[in-house]
């Protein structure tokens, strides 16, 4: 299947089913020389793995991650990285009825209108598992991102219709409710709004903020290679989002030149910043010191129980309870794939900004 690769220094092709035998990806591009084991990559793919709260499906995996290629005696050799992650818990027979009929809201339709034929249980190469490989070469690209003085803060802003309360912020919190949500208050009461969807065999959507803080002013190509442009294609590019927005986004339509404006100022060191951030840390495409804040929607999870109308293969209205594990809502679960998703952008930009200056390329080879 083409399309299964981003990234054009870091890049990244993930691969697998489901219901196959395994989930994994392999990364191109990985700088030699980076300190790298399971226990590394392990930490994200815990943070996404299935089955860990009443808010998550119940399928239950390790997603246990094995480093098949690219590091020796525990530093990356700036060969191809391969990571899998075997499937375990598979219920394929929940996917019997789902196979003559294309459920509201998921792929199955237009995975058969593309292929005339598709792996239909779990969703096949649609499922949200496929997430597993973003997670891994997250992993990396956020290791690397740290050792440069780069960190990615992801968390769930809104549940429904549960926004946090900006002035309740707390970063600790994040990973002490199951919704990571830095609000505790508001953690409580989208749990209430959750446990009523999942009592109406409903599901629910959100928004997740990510804030990437030290990332130097310059990076990202003017024109097709903005780093806004392709934040936005590979958050996208995840499953369920349906909205993205950098800095203040959609609001600025109703803002003027005044208020949305950032002025520069330089601070105490002489650097320049800015007083305010509705640019969200890019300007013309490209970084400008300040953190890079932007938002994806995620749509609610599409296969519910609820009695729901659709067609089945041969064209014929019918009506559905679907039955089977499924995530009630999937923000939570979908934070570690924003921050990953969100890493690798970065750092793939990164790698292409070290070719921008001629006393850069001079610094690399005149040593
Ligand atoms: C982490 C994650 C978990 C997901 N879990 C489910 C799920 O349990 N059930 C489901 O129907 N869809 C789930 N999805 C969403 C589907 O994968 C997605 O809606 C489907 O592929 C259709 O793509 P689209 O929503 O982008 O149009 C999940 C997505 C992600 C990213
Ligand atoms: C297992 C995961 O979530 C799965 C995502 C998913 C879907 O349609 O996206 C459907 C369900 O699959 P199954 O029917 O095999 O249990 C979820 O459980 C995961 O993300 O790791």
């Amino acid at each position: 299947m083409a399309g299964s690769t981003i990234g054009t220094n870091f890049k990244i092709t993930t691969w697998g089913e489901s219901h196959g035998s395994g989930i994994g990806v392999v990364i191109d591009g990985c700088p030699a020389g980076l300190s790298l084991c399971e226990e590394d990559i392990q930490t994200y793919l815990n943070r996404r793995k299935p089955g860990q709260s009443a808010f998550s499906t119940p399928r239950k995996e390790d997603d246990a991650v094995h480093i098949l290629s690219g590091v020796f005696e525990g530093r990356t050799t700036g060969t191809p990285i391969s990571l899998i992650v075997v499937n375990e818990n598979q219920h394929s027979k929940d996917y019997r009825e789902i196979a003559s009929y294309y459920r509201p809201g998921h792929a199955d339709f237009t995975f058969d209108a593309k292929y005339g034929f598709r792996d239909y249980r779990g969703g096949g190469r649609s499922s949200g598992r496929e997430t597993i490989g973003r997670v891994a070469a997250g992993a990396v690209a956020a290791k690397i991102l740290k050792e440069l003085g780069i960190e990615i803060l992801t968390y769930s802003k809104s549940i429904g219709p549960i926004t946090i309360d900006e002035t309740r912020f707390d970063a600790a919190e994040i990973t002490k409710n199951p919704l990571y949500m830095p609000d505790a208050d508001a953690a409580a009461k989208a749990a209430s709004y959750l446990e009523e969807c999942k009592a109406m065999q409903n599901s629910a959507g959100g928004i997740i903020e990510c804030v990437i803080t030290g990332v130097p002013a310059g990076i990202g190509d003017p024109v097709f290679e903005k780093i806004d442009a392709n934040l936005a294609k590979a958050i996208f590019s995840i499953g369920a989002v349906k909205g993205f927005e950098i800095g203040d986004g959609f609001a600025v339509a109703a803002a003027t030149g005044l208020t949305n404006n950032d002025a520069f100022v330089t601070d105490e060191n002489g650097s320049v910043t800015k007083e305010t951030n509705h640019a969200g840390g890019i300007l013309g495409g490209m970084s400008d010191g300040s953190p890079i804040v932007f938002r994806a929607a995620i749509k609610p999870t599409p296969s519910i129980a609820s009695t729901q109308k659709t067609i089945n293969k041969n064209g014929e209205e019918i009506e559905i309870n679907i039955k089977g594990r499924h995530d009630p809502i999937i923000v939570p679960r979908a934070v570690v794939v924003v921050e990953s998703m969100a890493a690798i952008t970065i750092f793939d930009a990164m790698l292409s900004n070290m070719s921008a200056r001629m006393d850069g390329i001079k610094d690399f080879y005149q040593k």
